[in-house]
């Protein structure tokens, strides 16, 4: 018999209840109980941008939307996005594929296990991939879904779900994209030109927090920004598991189903220059419910060089905060350096 440390998946050790007999192994351990309670959790409403108005509205309710993007942007990093056209029924069944995936035999999911960031399908367990001594209460499943298509064989809906789903979300992404340039009063062509929105790397994933005994030790996923321009995310119904940090407060999100979460990346921060900072967020979990969340991400090609929008510079008169860097240099420096800070430190000009 397997014991729980040799399971590595935490959905297998969760089905396998070794933990009931020996306690949560101690690397699992990653919050102080004590510091947590020190903690302010709050619940505010964060921002919303109704997309339709963004899309077909009146040129006035296109630029107030516009600027409650701006303000999002600015003040938080984040917001609801309402009207944005995405079925109700396509969110629910790429939420159940992924559900699917992750109820495969350990045998059909371990063709997928991770060996690269790069991979074009990839199964793993925790955040970092240079496992460290401490291990978060998450499976995932990651793919890179464009420019080139990818896909798991199994289960056997997968494909065609994800397609759909990718393109529209691309769609949506794309669009917001746009309407942060113009918040930024930057030409659409630098967009176009400098990061090549048409050949973005949209990156999909699914996340699964298994129920675990203890909760209040553990994390989903510990505080980090999204390395990418701006991201997208749904959960299943249930709990809401997913903190973003507010002022110095931790903000509990509600994703509820006819809304998008939209979320900034450490790619905007660089190419705003500072002006759109990616949000930190964090993921708790429950002792009760299983719950899945899919998030999708659009970043510049993997190897184009990407600096601070020149026109933003200039406008400032300051210097360009972050040097030049591609995609795949940041990716590969971020899984070395989890925390945030220690990342954008290191692309930051002296
Ligand atoms: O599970 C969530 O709500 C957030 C997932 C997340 O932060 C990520 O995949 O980067
Ligand atoms: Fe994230």
């Amino acid at each position: 018999m397997k014991t729980p440390l040799q399971i590595s998946c935490v959905k297998e050790f969760a089905d396998y209840g070794g933990f009931d007999a020996t306690g949560l192994p101690s690397l699992y351990v990653t919050r102080n109980p004590a510091i947590s309670e020190a903690e302010t959790i709050v619940k505010e409403e964060i921002p919303t941008v109704d997309f339709a108005l963004l899309r077909n509205g009146s040129q006035d309710e296109r630029l107030k939307m516009i600027h409650d993007i701006k303000r999002a942007c600015k003040e938080w990093g984040c917001f609801t996005l309402l009207n944005h056209g995405m079925p109700e029924s396509l969110q629910t069944a790429m939420i159940e594929a992924f559900a699917e995936f992750f109820d495969l035999t350990t045998e059909e999911k371990q063709v997928y296990n991770i060996k690269n960031v790069f991979d074009s399908v990839s199964h793993g367990t925790s955040y970092s991939l240079t496992m460290t001594e401490e291990r978060y209460w998450r499976d995932f499943l990651r793919i890179y879904l464009h420019p080139e298509f990818n896909s798991p064989a199994k289960p056997s809906g997968f494909r065609k779900i994800s397609e759909e789903f990718g393109r529209q979300s691309r769609e949506i992404l794309s669009e917001l994209l746009r309407a942060i340039w113009e918040s930024l009063e930057l030409e659409v062509s630098f967009m176009e030109e400098s990061l090549e929105l048409k050949s973005s790397n949209q990156i999909l994933v699914g996340n699964l927090y298994p129920p675990c005994p203890q909760p209040e030790l553990v994390l989903g996923m510990p505080p980090h920004s999204d390395p990418c321009l701006l991201s997208l995310l749904i959960q299943n119904k249930g709990f809401n598991g997913l903190q973003v940090l507010h002022n110095g407060k931790w903000v509990v999100t509600q994703i509820i189903t006819d809304s998008l979460l939209i979320l900034t990346g450490d790619f905007l921060e660089i190419v705003s220059n500072g002006r759109y900072k990616s949000i930190c967020h964090r993921v708790m979990v429950s002792n009760e419910s299983t719950r899945i969340s899919v998030g999708t991400s659009l970043s510049p090609p993997l190897e184009n060089i990407i600096v601070p929008a020149p026109t933003l510079v200039e406008a400032s008169n300051s210097p360009a905060v972050f040097r030049g860097i591609t995609f795949k240099e940041f990716v590969a420096l971020k899984c070395q350096n989890i925390s945030k800070s220690s990342v954008m430190d290191l692309i930051k000009k002296m």
